[in-house]
């Protein structure tokens, strides 16, 4: 289940909110710009190449294209027996922000994201259907976990993809990780 588990920062250690209701997920997350929505998702062959999965999303993408001025979009997708899987887990772990919204629509497996708003850290464990949106600016992060299994289609306003601007902050090594938060809602 999408769980969204929301901490004081001076809190770190336990949340002072955990919610599996997909609704009011998505109206606390409104609340601060955030889109958090539940899409259908197709059955594709395990070796389905990133093209295969693009082309399979066309529709999806092609209709947030045309909404939000996206001008590409490319997939990521980790699995355990990844050699790389701790590299591609750091690169997302420390806090960081874009210059431009963020769109992520889970097409399979889960990740955890932490947004940053203010006091108050909301983490996401997201899960396959689930598309979220980090607006530009918002101060967030992304743990895969140690043994990553998901899918995940990007759409950029940024034809070059992926940029961050790390913020240097050292809260995210103070919030529980993955490791924690997987089945924090039992
Ligand atoms: C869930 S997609 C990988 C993480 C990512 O793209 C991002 O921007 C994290 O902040
Ligand atoms: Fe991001
Ligand atoms: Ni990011």
């Amino acid at each position: 289940m999408t769980t969204l588990s929301i901490f004081d920062q001076s809190v770190p250690e336990s949340p002072r909110v955990v919610t599996e209701d997909s609704g009011k997920i998505a109206n606390l997350l409104a609340e601060h710009g955030v889109r958090f929505e539940q899409w259908s998702t197709r059955e594709l062959p395990a070796d389905a190449s990133s093209d295969d999965i693009l082309q399979a999303y066309s529709g999806e993408i092609q209709a947030l294209k045309a909404e939000c001025g996206f001008q590409a979009a490319d997939v990521i997708s980790l699995n355990p027996d990844n050699p790389q899987k701790e590299a591609f887990r750091q690169k997302f772990l420390d806090e960081h922000v874009h210059s431009e919204d963020e769109v992520r629509f889970f097409v399979r497996g889960q990740g955890l994201f932490y947004l940053h708003f203010g006091d108050q850290v909301y983490a996401i464990m997201c899960q396959k259907n689930d598309l979220i949106s980090v607006p530009d600016g918002t101060r967030h992060w992304f743990d895969m976990g140690p043994e990553p299994a998901f899918t995940c289609i990007r759409l950029f306003t940024n034809p070059e993809g992926w940029v961050a601007d790390f913020t240097g902050e050292d809260i995210a090594s103070r919030l529980p990780r993955y490791e924690r938060l997987a089945g924090v809602a039992g």
